[in-house]
């Protein structure tokens, strides 16, 4: 049923949250800290529910309770749809599967789920593999120099490597550096620019930021209308891979193929989606590692089950039962994605609280999964949390990394499978010793970063 409620109804306005002033609501004060920070503050002060305004009548409803999460994810998942909160993005996705919606994005998924079927991951894992070995023979090679590793470059290169030749059959290589920069620039930006909501500037005004935007887009464009082009060329007997399973994509009414245009969304939806991402987690995952050694032995202990003589399969890597709990106690602390928003179609109610169509809600991954009803000693590291047992007794919305629901992320095994693969080749070869004295947080733009290099040494593996 539904009730219509005025967006000025008495159940909203008395949602707690800070005061604005009247046309910016708190835009001053979130240009000033950053949205992440700024809702942190927020969030300690007000807890589960609150509301930012954000000039005139238009507030921000943020929520990090699992019980709205679901709602909004799961149990009224119609009423709840991608709307401005991703605008920032566009320009660097277009209407690709992250920010496309209705129709066109149910005909989307369903053309795009055959690629990250099973079937195509068992063959991606052997590649995956082939593309860790190569950036491990060139860490032999400086290992013996006692070289100093950034761990976040190297493995932002190695999953730009292993995207490139599993989703596109394609080598991007010579291309990782200045794509790697494109794609942290945009992200960057694009954080930015959701920081100032309503007070960006648009895109065609020469700022320094927006300069350096457009330059990222046009570098990024370059890559990928290549890689549509080297795949034209090599013809439909080449590998099955994302790439072809989309340019031979037919529409049932028309017949008719993806534009150019369209594949360069998708293409760059994937390419952006699927390798910063999971760098982030094994990078974050690699400190986690140094940092807990009695955790680090235990990994290197079930990678060492496996004696792996070559690429894992994909039964091995099922076998990795208590590294996958590290990862997503990794996720858990550092979650990429540490928010989404959606707008409500209806009215609604969350937590008992009345929410009138048209809200603006931004849920919060990094929040829920720092919530001390759901999580002992939320800040501490402990992969224990995640025994099958423990998982049980949680409240299913309580550890979102990947997101739930039809728009949950649709690489999660890819990345998972990636993850093991990476790690377990990894430790069998080396050893890697954090340099002491590192003191790394956390810089949250579009995704969580480390907010400094981790430099590592690496040592021969004590296997
Ligand atoms: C640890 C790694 C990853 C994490 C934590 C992660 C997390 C997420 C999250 C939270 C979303 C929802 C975003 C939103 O709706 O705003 C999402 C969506 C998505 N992810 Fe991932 N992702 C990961 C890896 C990947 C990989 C490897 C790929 C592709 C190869 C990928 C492709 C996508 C796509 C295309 C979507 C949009 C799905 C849709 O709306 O239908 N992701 N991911």
């Amino acid at each position: 049923m539904n009730t219509i409620l005025h967006p000025r109804s008495e159940q909203l306005l008395r949602l707690p949250g800070p005061a604005g002033y009247p046309l910016v609501g708190a835009l001053p004060a979130i240009l000033r800290e950053g949205i992440f920070e700024y809702v942190e503050r927020c969030w300690r002060e007000y807890g589960d529910f609150f509301q930012i305004p954000t000039g005139g009548r238009s507030r921000i409803i943020f929520t990090a309770h699992p019980d709205a999460i679901e709602r909004i994810l799961h149990t009224r998942v119609d009423n709840y749809y991608k709307g401005k909160g991703y605008d920032p993005i566009r320009p660097l996705l277009g209407n690709g599967l992250v920010t496309s919606t209705g129709d066109f994005w149910v005909r989307q998924r369903k053309l795009t789920q055959p690629a990250f079927h099973m079937d195509n991951l068992r063959r991606m894992v052997p590649v995956m593999a082939r593309c860790v070995e190569d950036m491990l023979g060139e860490w032999e090679a400086r290992r013996r120099d006692d070289a100093v590793l950034d761990l976040h470059a190297e493995i932002m290169h190695l999953t730009q490597r292993i995207v490139g030749f599993t989703l596109f059959g394609m080598d991007l290589s010579d291309r990782e550096a200045a794509s790697s920069r494109a794609v942290t620039d945009s992200l960057e930006i694009a954080g930015q620019r959701m920081n100032r909501g309503a007070m960006a500037l648009p895109l065609a005004v020469p700022t320094p930021a927006n300069l350096r935007f457009r330059r990222a887009l046009r570098t990024l464009d370059g890559i990928v209308y290549d890689i549509i082009g080297h795949a034209r060329k090599a013809g439909p007997e080449a590998q099955p891979t994302l790439l072809r399973l989309l340019m031979e994509a037919r529409d049932d009414g028309t017949g008719d193929g993806m534009s150019d245009r369209q594949l360069r969304d998708e293409i760059v939806t994937q390419y952006v989606a699927g390798h910063e991402t999971t760098a982030l987690i094994l990078t974050w995952t690699l400190w986690f590692l140094g940092r807990h050694p009695d955790v680090y032995a235990k990994v290197r202990e079930e990678v060492a089950g496996l004696g792996l003589t070559g690429a894992p399969t994909i039964e091995d890597l099922d076998r990795l039962t208590y590294t996958r709990m590290v990862f997503d106690e990794v996720m858990r602390l550092r979650p990429p994605i540490w928010a989404q928003t959606r707008v409500a179609r209806e009215d609604d109610v969350l937590l008992a609280r009345r929410i009138p169509a048209g809200s603006f809600i931004m849920f919060s991954a990094y929040f829920c999964h720092h919530h001390p009803a759901f999580w002992d000693e939320p800040t501490a590291f402990r992969p224990e949390r995640f025994a099958p047992e423990r998982v049980r007794a949680r409240h299913r919305y309580a550890h979102i990394p990947f997101s739930a629901g039809p728009r949950a992320c649709i690489g999660k095994r890819y990345a998972l499978y990636e993850l093991s693969t990476a790690l377990a080749l990894i430790l069998s070869r080396f050893r890697i010793e954090l340099l002491p004295g590192q003191d790394v947080g956390i810089r949250p733009t579009a995704t969580v970063h480390p907010d400094r290099p981790i430099y590592a040494r690496l040592r021969r593996s004590d296997r």
